[in-house]
């Protein structure tokens, strides 16, 4: 069975960090890299004087960054790809990877996954190549992109693939205190989530992360672990459940 691992954020931008993790993702069997890249979005930007803003978690996204977005996080699925080896990038707009409807008007160009083209990372996998997939969809109709949120896309993927999915952050885990580092959750539940998100113990971009947890287990995913991606040495660790936080449904 494949394993989804979703790399991104912080834990993309330390080049030691970057150059251990993919060494160890290229030794990993059958998995599957969902990815996004927000400080590097964050930067290229600034870069071409955008501004931009979150609600919920989610980057509201116009035209003109949507355009900035694409090209970011496509250039950054092939790079990753080339630093893990046997693998290839692609972004979710390729040969219909991902569709996504839209999330709204408020948001912009952003959406949800709603399909994964199975067939062709099943495909990759079985020729012993690493998807390296950015969080890009295509419309429904085919002829546009939609900005997507990492974490949602990975959750989707692993739901599509009924496979174990790892959220790698910059946090040892879900914290009780996200001030307090060693106040690590080792298990979370569907309830606690919803009661935690409602009086702000899980805040931020942690919401995408735990929503896209149980939306993967929902959807088939026999298991949904949020760990720390700024330690590759755990990264095997975090797939057996002994680090990080395990959410159950
Ligand atoms: N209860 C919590 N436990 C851990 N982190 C939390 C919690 N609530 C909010 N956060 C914040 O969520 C962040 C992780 O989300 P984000 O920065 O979007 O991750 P990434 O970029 O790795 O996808 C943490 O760095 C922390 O600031
Ligand atoms: C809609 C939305 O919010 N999209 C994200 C996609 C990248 C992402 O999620 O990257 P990280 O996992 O590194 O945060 C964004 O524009 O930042």
């Amino acid at each position: 069975m494949p394993t989804v691992i979703k790399y991104g954020g912080s834990a993309m931008t330390d080049p030691e960090v970057r150059r251990q993790m993919a060494q160890r993702l290229a030794a990993l069997p059958e998995t599957v890299v969902v990815h996004g890249g927000g400080p590097f979005i964050a930067q290229a930007l600034r870069d071409a004087g955008l501004k931009s803003h979150f609600v919920r978690g989610l980057r509201v996204t116009d035209a003109p960054s949507l355009a900035v977005i694409e090209r970011t996080l496509t250039r950054l699925s092939k790079v990753l790809a080339q630093e893990i080896g046997d693998a290839v990038g692609l972004q979710g707009r390729d040969a219909r990877l991902l569709v996504a409807e839209p999330l709204g008007a408020e948001l912009g160009f952003v959406g949800e996954v709603v399909e994964v083209n199975r067939a062709l990372l099943t495909g990759l996998l079985g020729l012993g190549l690493t998807p390296v997939v950015a969080c890009l969809a295509a419309t429904p109709d085919r002829r546009g992109v939609l900005n997507v949120n990492a974490d949602s896309a990975a959750g989707a993927v692993a739901g599509a693939l009924a496979a174990p999915v790892v959220f790698l952050s910059d946090v040892p885990g879900v914290l009780e205190d996200p001030a307090v580092p060693e106040s690590r959750l080792a298990t979370l539940s569907a309830r606690d989530i919803a009661a935690r998100i409602a009086d702000g113990r899980i805040a931020g971009g942690m919401i995408p992360k735990v929503e896209a947890a149980l939306g993967a287990l929902r959807a088939g995913a026999p298991v949904a672990i949020i760990a720390d991606g700024r330690v590759p040495e755990q990264l095997e660790a975090s797939l057996r459940g002994e680090v990080g936080t395990r959410v159950v449904r």
